[in-house]
């Protein structure tokens, strides 16, 4: 029987003095009587309830449907203050909590019907981290079933809601990792999926850092990132825009960092002088534009939305450079061509694979861009749900295209000409192994550059800072959340030397 259904005959066997069975209200609940026309849910809770089923139900991004979400129901800044606190913490967090439902509930998660399952989940977020006192978390979660005409599984979700609220969260920790191995321990107390916990502790070391980072790395995964703002060279005053709203970043020459205010309302973002984009992209995009190459266009091969193709089209403005941009999907092109509306500047979008780019087009190119679909490990904190969406095979599936892209975009650059190869992950599997591979295969004909002394120059930082792996004669950047406060971006600058 699928759960949320009210089976009063499952449940842990054999309920101890005091301890609730589902689908019966403990001692000192009173059953609500079920009339759903008058349970007043706090809209922020509805609205995160919503997310969270749609999350799970419909494979909905939190990021791109709870702003959409908040945006319609004109929220007061506490409730949509709350509805992001338990949309994102929830969805973070789901790991612990899932294990802990399913030892209160006596039975594996999967089994429960989706808003039974969200309602818990969010319920458990709200006793475990947020320390809303357990009548409240109980009641509103209750609250939440009857709301939504799950009248069934009102009297299991509060009996289980009660069976959570007996222990702490470490008390809950202890119990559900007592059989646990160390990294399922490690993930579930720093809410990651296991192998997500295997693969960056390899990563760290892959890039020359300490494996004793992986918990401040863990850590900076799980904090809301900082909203940048990249001031487009030529067409925004960056100075102007952090006496405004915000402070100068301390790395990229043209990042703002917003403290306050929705950074879309402003008029700069509104105009397309500026752009909302973590500080790391800003970096990887300015590390191709500042290394040395011979006059000639700019080619950006997997450019949607087009964050990075801006900075590269605001730099080649300067100069008249030509650049073309080229991204398979073509929603994803035509941002492209609004990410560049307004710069004075000759850009060509291409609906394109970049795989299989005009013949026409190889060895035509001073600075190419290969920004290649990746896991996004690297940009965790963004998107809550995507730790456990991810799977440990989408590591392989992806390397056969981020060899062909990267091989292409070295076929199509000129001689002397400069490629950057850059993920928002920093799994080596996508990093350094994809760049070694294919530089294997292109003989010497491709030579890595110093990557960090490249970043050092465009930040005013000491290269030691963006120090990584070494790969031949040159040496690539990993950035990191824990390290740097940008996205986990790689970087790798390759020279085509014939
Ligand atoms: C990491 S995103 C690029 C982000 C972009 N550079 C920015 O800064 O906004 C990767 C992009 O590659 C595109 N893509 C995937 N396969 C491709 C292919 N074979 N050729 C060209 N683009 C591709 C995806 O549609 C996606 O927009």
């Amino acid at each position: 029987m699928p759960e949320g259904s009210g089976d009063r005959t499952s449940g842990p066997r054999t309920p101890g003095h005091g301890t609730p069975v589902p689908g019966k209200p403990g001692p000192g609940v009173r059953r609500r009587r079920a009339s759903h026309g008058r349970t007043r849910v706090n809209p922020g809770r509805r609205i995160a309830f919503d997310v969270l089923v749609a999350v799970d139900d419909d494979d909905a991004y939190a990021n791109l449907l709870l702003p959409a979400r908040l945006s319609r129901a004109g929220l007061s800044t506490a409730d949509a203050g709350l509805a992001t606190e338990l949309t994102y913490g929830t969805l973070r967090g789901r790991g612990l909590y899932d294990a802990i439902i399913a030892h209160a509930a006596g039975r594996p998660v999967d089994k429960l019907d989706t808003p039974a399952r969200n309602a818990l989940r969010l319920g458990a977020h709200q006793l475990l981290e947020m320390n809303t006192a357990a009548h409240a978390a109980v009641n509103e979660t209750v609250g939440l079933m009857r709301a939504t005409k799950h009248m069934k599984a009102a009297g299991f979700v509060n009996a289980v809601m009660r069976r959570i609220s007996e222990r702490s969260r470490a008390e809950w920790l202890d119990l559900v990792t007592a059989a646990a191995g160390d990294d399922e321990r490690t993930g579930l107390t720093y809410a990651h999926p296991a192998w997500i916990v295997a693969a960056l502790r390899r990563s760290l070391t892959a890039h020359g850092r300490d494996a004793g980072e992986l918990t401040a790395l863990l850590e900076a995964d799980n904090v809301p990132a900082r909203v940048c703002l990249t001031a487009l060279p030529g067409l925004a005053d960056r100075q102007a825009i952090a006496a405004d709203c915000g402070t100068p970043t301390a790395l990229s020459p043209l990042g703002v960092e917003l403290t306050s205010g929705d950074p879309y309302a402003l008029a700069e973002v509104q105009a397309g002088r500026a752009r909302v984009q973590d500080e790391g992209s800003q970096l990887v995009a300015l590390g191709l534009t500042a290394a040395c190459a011979p006059d000639g266009p700019v080619l950006d091969l997997c450019a949607g939305p087009g964050g990075k193709t801006a900075i590269l089209a605001a730099d080649a403005a300067a100069t008249g450079t030509p650049v073309v941009a080229c991204d398979v999907s073509a929603h994803r092109a035509e941002l492209v061509r609004d990410s560049v509306r307004a710069i004075d500047a000759d850009v060509t979008v291409l609906t394109a694979d970049g795989r299989s780019l005009a013949d026409d087009h190889l060895g035509s190119y001073a600075r190419v861009l290969a920004d290649v679909p990746c896991t996004g490990l690297g940009a965790l904190r963004r998107r809550p749900e995507a730790r456990w969406r991810r799977r440990a095979a989408d590591v392989e599936a992806l390397q056969p295209i981020q060899r062909e892209l990267l091989t292409r975009a070295i076929e199509l650059t000129a001689p002397g000409g400069v490629v950057a190869y850059t993920t928002c992950s920093p799994h080596h599997g996508e990093t350094i192994d994809i760049v070694t591979q294919v530089l294997t295969a292109s003989g010497t004909d491709v030579e890595v550059l110093d990557a960090p002394s490249i970043l050092a120059k465009v930040t005013g930082q000491d290269a030691a800072a963006f120090a990584s792996a070494k790969i031949g004669t040159g040496q690539a950047v990993q950035l990191w959340p824990h390290v740097h406060g940008t996205d986990g971006m790689f970087l790798a600058l390759l020279r085509r030397t014939r």
